[in-house]
């Protein structure tokens, strides 16, 4: 089969000619001249196109055979081999590094490793260093004769130690420093110049060259190392490094600070505080250890209780700051086999409608709100971390990954680095992710929608399954993610979440599932709905069309006087619409498509000061939601509790910041027509409503008029 881009060249052939050395270099030069190294130049990040996965190598460099560059095919996965090279150039960096690389032979070659972190020296490849590539691809790189290797999993590429006896003897150079006092230097030297991962490499490089029994020289390099990967959220090596670092001396008390450090970084604040408490035994006088300590104890408490300062949290907000100091509060649920699918979140307790179901904080979240962006910084981080913190394989990699397969050997430490797959990565990521506004109330504020959402991981909150009309509503104070019982649940009880607002019509909302989750929902909304015939479906499409484009002719926005006639005419179309959902397929089921002209009726008549008929189609927009309320009842006969409607609408109901808003409208109407007890109710049950949307409670100013 010829390559389509080069019709000289088989794909996997060998390329009858390929750009010497010279062009190679030369080319290169001129790129280098050409790039824009500015701290605040965009790095483009290279996402993974999963019709192209392939899995990432499992193998050891030590497992597969070395093989020169000129015996690489195009278009080919090097199954079973690897190549070692030297790198003869600086690295140009862009969505990923491009060095021009050297083998034994005196071969040269593109190098191309995408998906490599900040704190990893690879982000960077230094000239002169020697790097493995496992399994390598090889591909062509559009024009003549110019090929290139692709690493796209940062586990295939392995930078080697200088004396790694599998480097070939001609690319030997031997170590650059001779001592282990030589590299501690450097190393202290790289960290002042804030080069981190150069200071790990050489502190790395002092302890191996220190042999076994140095422990008086090691044990300071140790705690460097510690320092320098807490610098570089580098937990787990930090927590090595930092228990490796003990004497049995009293001066312990930094090993066990750094080591609280790391593990409160990892989120295990139990074991944090176990740590703590040993630093402040060792030495009681640290204040920094005691602030330490007394945060931990904070997240504990957080963490076994439920207790948050939900107004604090949301004050100390800021588009700078959105990575909150908050524990997890997850004990009330747990994960089970769901009969959904796969696994899914059950509640181990009682939970009454409007509690907290569960609190957790976003286990990766970038701060990165703008829309374009916001997936691919997911993407990035998550790698990363992956790399960075390898304990987060447990939570992260064990997620579901759509139809991606997993070799199970991801997260395995092979070659002292994880194995990180980047499909399987992006995988979890477009099944797991959920979008989070900096807050969800500030989101509830009237003005127009910025669109502004960040995209992050919350593992718990992942194992929710889908329902249309779910018990549970989820709610974001930055990256923390807060979910409120929408209905009283039971003990036991499977616990579900809308994974995107839901549209009205069934066939397009269970296609937007379909598209993007791969399932149908089998919620009591869309099972009742299908009882509808399509002839129907097709007519209330029709009409809904007709009342939307009615609708939007005139909205009836902050209060503006709408004409009798569109009144009329939207009261007509609503009715007909109302005609064709059939009493014994919808009984009381969410009427999904009336909502839109039953609010704008709502809002009409308010314009029009007309509470009675304002009240009527407020009530209905309830009622469209599925909540149980009086049908279209005289307001003084009417003898309603609407704070009950949470918890006596049966369970197919769906909450919306439009049921807080119909409840203050409702809460005006009954006020204006003297009925003072229920205009009382109405608000106290939109503020409720308001803290299930919101996750926190707060008066209903925001909301405008
Ligand atoms: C984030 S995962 C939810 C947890 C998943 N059940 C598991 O085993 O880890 C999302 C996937 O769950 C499945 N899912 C979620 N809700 C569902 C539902 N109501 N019915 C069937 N499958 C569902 C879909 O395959 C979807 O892509």
């Amino acid at each position: 089969m010829a390559s389509a881009r080069n019709p000289d060249c088989v794909a996997g052939g060998i390329p009858p000619q390929r750009l010497s050395k010279e062009e190679l270099t030369k080319t290169h030069k001129t790129h280098l001249k050409n790039q824009d190294l500015s701290p605040d130049a965009p790095r483009p990040v290279k996402q993974p196109i999963m019709a192209e996965a392939y899995p990432a190598s499992t193998k050891s460099i030590r497992e597969v055979e070395i093989i020169p560059l000129s015996e690489l095919s195009v278009e080919t996965h090097h199954r079973g081999k690897g190549i070692i090279v030297k790198v003869i150039s600086p690295p140009y960096i862009g969505a990923g590094v491009v060095s021009i690389v050297e083998d034994e032979f005196g071969n040269a070659d593109k190098l191309a490793i995408y998906n490599q972190g900040d704190s990893s020296i690879l982000s960077g490849v230094p000239e002169g260093c020697i790097v493995a590539v496992k399994e390598p691809y090889y591909m062509h790189n559009g024009a003549d004769n110019d090929y290139m290797i692709c690493v796209d999993h940062p586990s295939d590429v392995i930078l080697l130690r200088f004396n790694d006896p599998v480097i070939p003897e001609s690319l030997q150079l031997g170590p650059l420093l001779k001592s282990a006092e030589e590299w501690r230097v450097a190393g202290d030297t790289a960290f002042l110049e804030k080069d981190f991962p150069t200071a790990v490499f050489c502190y790395s490089e002092a302890l191996e060259a220190a042999g076994e029994d140095a422990t008086a020289f090691k044990a300071p390099i140790y705690n460097k190392r510690a320092g320098t990967n807490l610098i570089l959220g580098r937990y787990d090596a930090a927590k090595a490094d930092s228990l490796a670092s003990r004497t049995g001396a009293l001066s312990d008390w930094k090993a066990y600070y750094n080591a609280g450090r790391a593990t409160y970084g990892l989120c295990e604040y139990r074991t944090s505080r176990e740590y703590l408490e040993t630093a402040l035994e060792l030495n009681p006088n640290v204040k920094g250890i005691r602030k330490e300590y007394e945060r931990c104890l904070a997240r504990l408490r957080e963490e076994e209780h439920g207790e948050y300062d939900f107004q604090a949290m949301f004050s100390s907000l800021s588009p700078q700051n959105v990575h909150l100091d908050s524990g997890s509060f997850l004990s009330r649920t747990c994960v089970r086999k769901s009969k959904h699918h796969g696994n899914g979140l059950f509640a181990t307790h009682a939970i009454k409608a409007g509690d907290l179901v569960f609190v957790e904080k976003a286990t990766l979240m970038p701060n990165q709100y703008e829309p374009t962006r916001a997936s691919a910084a997911l993407y990035a981080l998550m790698v990363r971390q992956l790399c960075d913190n390898p304990s987060l394989a447990d939570t992260v990699l064990k997620l579901y990954p759509g139809e991606y397969e997993r070799t199970g050997a991801e997260g395995t430490i092979v070659d002292g680095v994880p194995v990180v797959d980047i499909f399987l990565v992006e995988g979890i990521r477009t099944k797991n992710c959920f979008s989070a506004p900096l807050s969800t109330y500030e989101d509830t504020k009237p003005e127009v929608p910025t669109g502004r959402m960040a995209k992050g991981l919350w593992p718990h909150a992942s194992y929710l399954n889908h329902s249309c009309v779910p018990n549970t509503m989820r709610s974001f104070l930055g990256d923390v993610l807060v979910s409120r019982a929408i209905r009283d649940i039971a003990e036991g009880e499977e616990l579900f979440q809308q994974y995107v607002p839901v549209k009205a019509l069934n066939d397009l909302r269970n296609s937007v599932l379909k598209d993007n989750w791969g399932f149908e929902c089998g919620c009591g909304l869309c099972e009742g709905e299908r009882r509808s015939s399509a002839a129907m479906l097709d007519k209330r499409r029709e009409m809904l069309a007709k009342v939307e484009r009615a609708c939007n002719k005139r909205p009836p926005t902050k209060g503006a006087i709408v004409p009798d006639v569109s009144i009329k005419n939207i009261e007509r179309l609503a009715k007909q619409l109302e005609d064709l959902h059939e009493e014994e397929v919808y009984g009381d089921l969410p009427r999904l498509t009336l909502v839109y002209p039953s609010n704008w009726l709502m809002e009409a008549y308010r314009g029009r000061k007309n509470h009675a008929k304002a009240l009527k189609h407020g009530l209905r927009v309830l009622r469209n939601f599925g909540f149980g309320v009086p049908r279209d009842a005289e307001p003084a006969k009417v003898d309603w509790d609407p704070r009950g409607m949470y918890t006596g609408s049966g369970d197919a109901s769906l909450m919306t910041i439009h049921v807080v808003a119909a409840l203050r409208r409702l809460a005006e109407s009954y006020g204006v027509l003297g009925q003072k007890e229920l205009a009382k109710r109405c608000v106290e049950a939109a503020k409720f409503g308001y803290k299930v949307v919101t996750g926190f409670s707060t008066d209903l100013s925001a909301l405008g008029q």
